[in-house]
């Protein structure tokens, strides 16, 4: 059983991002991400420190805007007055939102080229439609995973549980452009189990702490745990009861060390990526 390590994935990423960024920043151009906070949840906050302090070592402008208890006429003001501004390249807006808003009616107001948290349904619909788009950084930090452990998606029975707009959608969009044969699992699926034990790839994006065990894994597989679930006592959790599927997978990723830190450095990628232009 391989322990996948997304802390030295993230690393590799980030040497890239840096070079980008130096090259961006010989041609006059100093790349900048918006960070939108519209909420005071602590698990928000630490990524929200991440991203700031990854950005800071990689050379990008972090801006950060706090907004908490926000109404969606100012949040949607805001997004608006970002997408024009041309000194920003990048806009992510956190979530959880205020009671009442969501992710798809703000995110509308984020131009596409600037979305580089894939929260504009456009950026959703052209994914599917297989043109150019920014997708959620975490979606991208899956297939980024698998492709660096050469893990073969091309006809490979892959199943992902979880259909969110911000992370099991857009990955099994992903997974589907790599020629992946992609079984999408809910709150609705009959026999999870029966389902989960068929993936090659098992992709956890559920929101529940330790919910998928040993039986929901097929002997060998690669299990990409989203999951971030707080403990009472302040640490973290995936989705996947780890120590229960060890013997039986073939390669994991660990919740903290895992998709994480993939997350933040693909979304400093993206921000390179929108700078370019
Ligand atoms: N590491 C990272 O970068 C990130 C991690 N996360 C983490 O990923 C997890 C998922 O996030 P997100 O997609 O936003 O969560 P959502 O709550 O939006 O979606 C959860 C999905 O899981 C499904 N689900 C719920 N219960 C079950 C069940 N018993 N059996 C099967 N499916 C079920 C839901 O089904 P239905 O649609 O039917 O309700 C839904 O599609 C969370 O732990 C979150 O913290 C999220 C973003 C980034
Ligand atoms: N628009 C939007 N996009 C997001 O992608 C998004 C969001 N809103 N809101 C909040 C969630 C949460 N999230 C995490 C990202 C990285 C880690 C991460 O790197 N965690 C460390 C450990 C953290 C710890 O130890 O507490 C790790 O897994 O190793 C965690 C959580 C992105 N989210």
């Amino acid at each position: 059983m391989t322990l996948i390590d997304g802390r030295a994935i993230s690393k590799a990423i980030l040497e890239g991002v840096t070079a980008g960024v130096a090259e961006l920043r010989a041609a006059g151009t100093t790349p900048a991400l918006a960070i939108v906070v519209p909420t005071d949840d602590e698990a928000t906050a630490w990524y929200v420190r991440s991203i700031v302090r990854a950005a800071e070592r990689v050379g990008i402008e972090a801006r950060r805007i706090d907004l908490h208890g926000t109404t969606a006429v100012e949040l949607v003001t805001e997004l608006a007055a970002l997408s024009a501004d041309p000194a920003v390249h990048g806009i992510i807006c956190q979530t959880p939102l205020p009671k009442g808003i969501t992710l798809d009616q703000v995110g509308q107001h984020i131009a596409p080229a600037k979305d580089v948290d894939g929260a504009n349904p456009e950026s959703l619909g052209r994914l599917a439609a297989g043109l150019p788009a920014f997708a959620p950084a975490t979606a991208q930090a899956v297939v980024e995973i698998l492709q660096r452990e050469q893990t073969p998606l091309e006809g490979a029975d892959v199943v992902v549980v979880g259909r969110s707009n911000v992370v099991g959608k857009p990955a099994a969009l992903l997974l589907l452009a790599e020629n992946a044969t992609v079984t999408i699992c809910h709150s609705r699926t009959r026999d999870l189990a029966a389902h989960t034990r068929q993936g090659d790839v098992l992709v956890a994006a559920v929101g529940r702490a330790r919910m998928l065990g040993a039986e929901h894994v097929k002997p060998g597989a690669v299990v990409i745990d989203v999951g971030t679930n707080p403990t009472p006592d302040g640490g973290l959790v995936g989705d996947v009861d780890t120590e229960a599927v060890e013997p039986v997978a073939g390669a994991i990723t660990p919740v903290p060390g895992g998709v994480g830190p993939v997350t933040t450095a693909l979304l400093l990628r993206n921000v390179v990526t929108a700078a370019r232009g």
